[in-house]
């Protein structure tokens, strides 16, 4: 059996016993290294092998962290306008656990994403919510943190863009300096909906020069299809919206 075929529990087993193989193996044939040179093919498979078991438990650490995260938002339908079933994120925040939960559910996320070279330099945050975790993430990512903020709230000199969103229209900005050409940068906010903020935000930091990575968001309103409207890759914790009963 092809070692990337064995199930993960066996993982460690099939490493020990291949590198008891290895010590074994006379001295040097057409097939075998000799004892003493480590068999490329073998360490390659080895290393390969750890690194998928630790992707793994990377995916299942993630999809519990998920289904916690999912169970703690809360709804309020007609909120802020009539038809508008409002995910209210701010629990999770109220809650050491959650809150922490929330912050090893991103990082999770971006390593899977953006591992290596891909990571981003910029973490940027919109007004509000995207306020209340980018900052954090930014910091466990090792990026610095800029803030997109609603029009008049920013001094100096600004880029500015007007957008449409779920409940209303708005100006974003963002201050000229805040970005140097070529930076990498990834936006983070809490919710996508219809993507007209998004859609801002990433046209400023085009304005500015930036290379846009690609957004992170805590849930994806999926049905509104927000993310046709960003031309960036898209990672989303949780995705779509079911109207929860009263408890
Ligand atoms: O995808 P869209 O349709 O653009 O909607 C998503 C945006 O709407 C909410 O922000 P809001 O403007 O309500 O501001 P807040 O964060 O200040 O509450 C949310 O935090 C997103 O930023
Ligand atoms: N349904 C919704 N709930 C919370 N924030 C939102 N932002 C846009 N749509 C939203």
């Amino acid at each position: 059996m092809p070692a990337t075929s064995l199930p993960d529990s066996l993982h460690g087993q099939r490493d020990s016993s291949s590198s008891q193989a290895v010590n074994t193996t006379p001295a040097s044939t057409s097939s075998h290294p000799p004892a003493d040179t480590p068999d490329p093919t073998t360490s390659t498979n080895a290393s390969q092998r750890r690194l998928s078991s630790t992707a793994t438990a990377g995916t299942t650490e993630l999809s519990n962290l998920k289904i916690k995260l999912r169970g703690a938002l809360r709804q309020f339908p007609d909120f802020p306008t009539p038809g508008i079933l409002f995910e209210d994120i701010l629990p999770i925040f109220a809650d050491v656990d959650l809150h922490s939960s929330l912050l090893r559910a991103l990082e999770l996320l971006v390593d899977e994403k953006y591992s290596g070279a891909g990571k981003p330099d910029v973490v940027i945050g919109l007004e509000a919510r995207g306020f209340l975790f980018g900052p954090s993430l930014a910091l466990k990512l090792g990026a610095s943190f800029v803030p997109v903020r609603k029009q008049g709230k920013l001094p100096g000199p600004t880029e500015t863009a007007s957008y449409k969103k779920e409940y209303g229209e708005d100006f974003f900005q963002i201050q000229k300096d805040a970005i140097r050409a070529g930076q990498r940068v990834l936006i983070v906010d809490d919710i996508i909906a219809t993507g007209g903020s998004a859609a801002a935000a990433g046209s400023l930091v085009k304005q500015l020069g930036g290379n846009l990575v690609g957004y992170i968001f805590m849930l994806e309103l999926d049905f509104l299809k927000g993310r046709d409207k960003l031309d960036a890759p898209v990672s989303t914790l949780l995705t779509g919206q079911e109207e929860k009963k009263p408890a």
